[in-house]
């Protein structure tokens, strides 16, 4: 079966980049990205293509070449539905935050409202793609809803994964280590994969397209987060062993990283994971052990996100104690709030919970990130609900000049990696500083030695000689 209609439900950050790539590599085929934001669907529609919702390196070339040809982002998603061979669910599938579960399972009510609505509108068979990331056994859910609902109608449930990262995703997308298709072993579960696969094979060697059942493909998505979330803690809880011992976390790292069986990504030592996934994944993942009985299973994948909450907190305990153990009323310099570099996305960034630990002791923050707007950073304050939203903009200001940003400062903190950061003229901005300046490095990404010649007194991750 060739697939010549798709949509995709969610127009955010994976459905945004990943149906961009699967239009252009596929002129073929007409891909409609449909939400039910409307702001977010005017922006993927918007003239200025440095305004797209989701900034991504390569992206706006991508929108350009194919969007108004076979690209196309709109608001009516009954539409999209009725007209299309196979449907895309690509909707949030945050932790909840209420009622059974919460702070755990994965909050399902979008994914069953798009099962409800994709049965609801239909009027032909259809293959339905799980592309959020979703709690192991979700399919037997949307396929009981479409199958109960859908006047009749034949279903086909393909789990498909993403695993892009953000920052990287249209590099990722091109060039995937592998995409994952899991489907049922039936005549028509075996006709529906191939038809996922032929669309992948446009640009993905065959033989990194992997097919397994849909179980197996639901719980590869958790694991394979759990796993890299899990090199991060573990990398994370040895910086603070290195600091008692003198040992330097980026010489461990690279030592134990040679060891092909180990190997070196994932290995950076920082301020703590953030990001959308990770946490979320891992907590699901940990809430589904403990439905089934399995608290060892459980306890050993919990430890992962206590270690990552315990980095954040020891990060911002730091630049208390070193402040003299009080930043009442003293300027503190955030640069970076993004999770990580090439991102204008902030959930879950270690930036929020270091802010919100200092704001608690009445420190002054002063942010300063090339691609995170001042509105954006309060939303992720208020989120806290900690302070009063009045609170969070009187003790927090936003800039968009990073020197103006150290002016009079007593300390910053380096929280995301932007590369723009080490190019920076230090010796004019420990000028401008209250001295003793101090820098926490979350990255470990500076000259750390230039900047103690300066005269910065320089504190990072996993290092106690500087
Ligand atoms: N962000 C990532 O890097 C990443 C990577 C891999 C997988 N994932 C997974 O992909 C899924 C989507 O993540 P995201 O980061 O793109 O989320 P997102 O919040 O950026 O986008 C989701 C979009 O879905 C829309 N939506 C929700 N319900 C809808 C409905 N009923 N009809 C139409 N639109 C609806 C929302 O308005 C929103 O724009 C999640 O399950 C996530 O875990 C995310
Ligand atoms: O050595 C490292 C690597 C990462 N991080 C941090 O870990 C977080 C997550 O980084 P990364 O994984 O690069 O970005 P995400 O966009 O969150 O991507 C992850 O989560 C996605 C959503 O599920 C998956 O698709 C990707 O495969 C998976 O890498 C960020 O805060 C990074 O700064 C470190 O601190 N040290």
């Amino acid at each position: 079966m060739k697939v010549s209609k798709i949509c995709c439900i969610g127009a955010g950050y994976v459905g945004g980049p990943t149906m961009a790539v699967i239009a252009q590599k596929c002129p073929e085929i007409t891909v409609t990205v449909v939400d039910i934001n409307q702001a977010r669907i005017d922006a993927w529609n918007g003239e200025d293509l440095d305004k797209l919702p989701v900034y991504e390196p390569g992206l706006d070339r991508v929108v350009a070449e194919a969007r108004g040809r076979n690209l196309f982002f709109s608001t009516d998603v009954n539409k999209a539905i009725k007209e299309a061979e196979m449907i895309f669910i690509s909707v949030n599938t945050p932790t909840k935050t209420y009622g059974e579960g919460k702070g755990m399972a994965a909050d399902l009510k979008w994914v069953e409202l798009c099962a409800r609505q994709i049965a609801a509108a239909s009027e032909k068979n259809k293959i339905v793609v799980e592309k959020s990331t979703l709690p192991v056994r979700t399919a037997q859910a949307v396929k009981d809803i479409l199958d109960n609902t859908g006047n009749g109608l034949k279903f086909q449930i393909l789990s498909n994964p993403e695993f892009l990262a953000e920052g990287t995703a249209v590099e990722d997308l091109l060039d995937p280590d592998r995409v994952l298709i899991g489907g049922d072993d039936t005549p028509e579960g075996r006709e529906a994969i191939n038809a996922l696969v032929e669309i992948y094979a446009s640009w993905v060697p065959k033989d990194r397209i992997l097919t397994t059942n849909v179980w197996s493909s639901e719980l590869s998505k958790l694991t394979a987060n759990a796993f890299l979330a899990q090199r991060v803690s573990s990398i994370n809880a040895i910086s603070e062993l290195c600091e008692v011992t003198e040992a330097d976390v980026s010489e461990v790292a690279r030592a134990i990283g040679a060891d092909s069986r180990i190997g070196s990504k994932f290995l950076k030592a920082s301020v703590g994971f953030g990001g959308s996934c990770f946490q979320k994944d891992i907590l699901n993942m940990v809430y589904i052990s403990r439905s089934y009985g399995l608290h060892e299973v459980a306890d050993y994948w919990e430890q992962v996100i206590k270690m990552n909450d315990h980095q954040k907190a020891r990060f911002a305990k730091n630049i208390i104690r070193s402040l003299y153990n009080t930043v009442n009323g003293k300027k503190i310099t955030f640069l970076g709030w993004a999770f990580k570099k090439d991102t204008n996305d902030t959930r879950e960034s270690a930036a929020i919970y270091v802010a919100d630990h200092l704001l608690n002791e009445q420190a002054q923050i002063c942010v300063y990130d090339p691609k995170v707007s001042a509105e954006k950073i309060y939303a992720d304050l208020d989120y806290l609900n900690t302070r009063s939203s009045e609170d969070n903009r009187k003790y927090v200001t936003v800039v968009n000049d990073p020197y103006e940003a150290c002016l009079d400062s007593h300390a910053i903190a380096l929280l995301t990696e932007w590369d723009e950061f080490v190019s920076y003229d230090w010796s004019k901005i420990y000028n401008a500083m209250l001295q003793p300046a101090q820098l926490f490095d979350g990255r470990n990404i500076l000259p750390h030695q230039d900047l103690k010649k300066i005269g910065f007194r320089v504190s990072a991750i996993g290092k106690s000689n500087i």
